[in-house]
């Protein structure tokens, strides 16, 4: 089959020829962008520290993911639909692609495109192996067979065609033509997007589509090794372009356009430590992603003046084939290794910000159920359980990072990645910029969920008070007896890596009905607080970590007076709880970032009841506390 290429090839559209049609006989209507999400298997050659997986779906809809706030609780989201580990090619493509590709027979277009870090599945999903084939050959395959069903008598006539391209560097280039220079991007005025130049390829046949497609993904794959893997840095995208004529008078033509498309990683680059060309590559990536959120996000709040299209190829490109009337499907692949965490995490939230709950993930400082005050089983209080283990084991790890960046904390606080909190919490802010209409609703939600943690708190209470007149009637020790109430479900909860010495952990579900949770389950974040069997309570007379050097270090606490000093602590516990960012600000080694975990801490844990739960707040080791009460004490005495 000859290809036909250029300006006049059937790429090329004029108005009276294809036009675009809206769906329902005209009717405007707009359809938001799909959004599933696909966790690959775990590896575990990509897991050298066997921590186990870091994220898991719930259900077909719902997903978990540890907390990099906190690694007891797990932070939860909603999709259109979760593709589990075990899920198959062929269950993907039936339950998120086939269903919209009989539109483009009908002159719409439609989008498929896979989204997520490198070593995700992008390429697995999108074109898989001969033994599991990926959303594209299924999807050429199916439109063929959608045309070959379509009855005769209906009077059209259908033709298929293929173009093939990478956007690399912001430059659009030809895979079917290697060599060719960059495409320019234009619009009709009847809003179909073109590409002057780029091969357009006639296909009769999935073999025909084949015999093409396969020696042109091996040009990106080729120009990848050449260029230091560039196909891992470009967007490849896949135009399947159906053209149906009608046979008689007045011979309509109408075309539909199928995009299916791998994008780039989203890795971060920084982290990569990406320099020169790479750079510059990253650059570009980064600019098409970025747009494409704003793109995607600005659709589906529906509250956008003007959509971003024009601010990247990548979105130009997909302008008509994204958002209007268009079927868009963005399918987020995702890995469960730690060492994918932040990317992770990152794709999960530019998923959930194309999704209509947009922030709801984010809202869950001022939302998140609140560590109740509950009864421990006796295990748990023998070993003088405070909840507070996971700090130390925190503690112990961020030390550990900072002598060889090895802990499995390392991924959140490693030295060698500074910024990585910034960006967390810059990627927070990010999220929560959304539409008034976002806003208001989820004030909104905010207002209600306040409400409900009011009522639990009460119903906790309730219950409690009953459970200790049921104690007393029957003469019982009420730390004997099980938890009141029990969730059978087993948190997800980081293994201890091999590189860490294993504390004997055992997790036990706070004992919150699980019916208690129910009203908030809508919400994107349900905390899941876990009691931790551990050796010695926080109120315990603790051993310096640091050693001789630490108890030459509280020395100073012995030589002042004790009302002084009590007064002195009271003050400053009573800045932790009532004062403002500037006041917080204004203590001692309490920055920016600092006030705003501790306001947060505050938000979902209520009070510090006393000065040493500061070591709760995220980031504040034991010996950073240490330094913290010296220098505020001292200066409050004006020492
Ligand atoms: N669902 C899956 N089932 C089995 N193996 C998978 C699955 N998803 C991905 N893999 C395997 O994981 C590895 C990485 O996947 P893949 O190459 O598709 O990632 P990618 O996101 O396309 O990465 P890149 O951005 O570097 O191209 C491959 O060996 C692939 O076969």
């Amino acid at each position: 089959m000859p290809c036909i290429k250029g300006y006049t090839s059937l790429f090329f559209e004029s108005s009276n020829m294809a036009q675009r049609v809206a769906p329902d006989g005209g009717n405007k209507k707009t359809s938001r962008v799909r959004v599933a999400v696909r966790l690959r298997p775990y590896m575990s050659k990509q897991d050298k520290k066997d921590e186990g997986p870091c994220v898991r779906g719930l259900d077909s809809q719902n997903l978990e993911i540890i907390n990099w706030r906190n690694a007891t609780e797990t932070v939860k989201y909603h999709f259109d639909v979760f593709h589990g580990e075990q899920t198959t090619q062929q269950e993907v493509f039936l339950s998120s692609v086939k269903p919209i590709l009989p539109h483009i027979l009908n002159g719409q277009n439609a989008s498929v495109f896979a989204y997520g870090p490198t070593g995700a599945g992008k390429t697995h999903t999108m074109l898989g192996t001969s033994e599991q084939p990926g959303v594209i050959p299924r999807a050429v395959r199916e439109v063929f067979n959608l045309v070959k069903a379509k009855d005769e008598d209906e009077g059209w006539d259908y033709s298929i065609g293929m173009s093939y391209l990478e956007i690399y560097n912001e430059k659009v280039l030809d895979l079917l033509s290697p060599g060719s220079q960059d495409l320019p991007i234009r619009e009709d005025k009847d809003k179909n997007i073109l590409i002057p130049g780029l091969t357009h390829t006639p296909i009769s046949s999935f073999s025909e589509f084949d015999k093409h497609f396969v020696p042109a993904s091996l040009n990106r794959t080729t120009a990848s090794t050449k260029l230091n893997q560039r196909s891992s840095r470009s967007h490849a995208i896949l135009l399947i372009k159906v053209v149906r004529t009608q046979r008689a008078f007045p011979h309509r033509q109408q075309t539909g356009k199928l995009y299916l498309v791998d994008l780039a990683g989203s890795e971060d680059n920084r982290r990569t430590g990406n320099q020169g060309i790479r750079l510059k590559e990253s650059g570009a990536i980064n600019l098409s992603l970025f747009t494409l959120s704003k793109v995607v996000d600005s659709l589906n709040s529906g509250t956008a003046v003007r959509v971003p299209y024009r601010d990247s190829k990548l979105t130009r490109l997909l302008q008509d084939s994204l958002g209007g009337s268009a079927h868009s499907v963005m399918i987020t692949n995702i890995a469960p290794e730690y060492k994918y965490y932040f990317d992770t995490f990152s794709a999960l939230n530019f998923a959930a910000k194309s999704k209509l709950i947009v922030n709801k993930p984010f809202i869950r400082e001022t939302v998140a159920v609140p560590v109740l005050p509950v009864k421990r089983s006796r295990e748990d209080h023998e070993a003088g359980g405070s909840g507070t283990e996971p700090h130390k084991k925190r503690q112990k790890e961020e030390k550990k990072t900072e002598q060889d960046g090895s802990s499995p904390s390392a991924f959140f606080h490693s030295p060698s990645e500074p910024s990585v909190m910034d960006r967390l919490i810059a990627l927070e802010k990010l999220m929560m910029s959304c539409q008034d209409k976002d806003r208001i609703n989820m004030l909104k939600d905010v207002a209600q969920s306040r409400k409900e943690i009011q009522e639990l708190k009460e119903k906790q209470r309730e219950f409690e008070s009953k459970a200790r007149l049921f104690n007393r009637l029957a003469g019982e020790k009420s730390t004997d007896k099980e938890p009141v109430f029990k969730n059978n479900t087993v948190p997800l909860q980081r293994k201890q890596s091999n590189a860490t010495k294993p504390i004997k952990q055992q997790a036990v579900v706070q004992p919150l009905q699980v019916s208690q949770l129910q009203p908030l389950q809508q919400l994107a974040v349900v905390k899941q607080s876990v009691c931790v069997k551990k050796k010695k309570k926080l109120s315990d007379p603790v051993e310096p970590p640091g050693g001789k050097e630490n108890i030459l270090e509280n020395a100073w606490e012995s030589q002042l007076n004790t009302s002084v000093l009590e007064q002195s602590r009271h003050k400053i516990l009573q800045i932790l709880n009532t004062g403002t960012l500037k006041e917080l600000k204004g203590l001692q080694q309490i920055g920016d970032k600092k006030a705003k975990l501790i306001l947060g801490w505050r938000e979902i844990h209520g009070h510090f009841t006393k000065l040493e739960d500061l070591v709760k707040v995220e980031g504040m080791t034991e010996k950073r506390f240490s330094s913290f009460m010296k220098a505020n004490i001292l200066s409050a005495m004006g020492k």
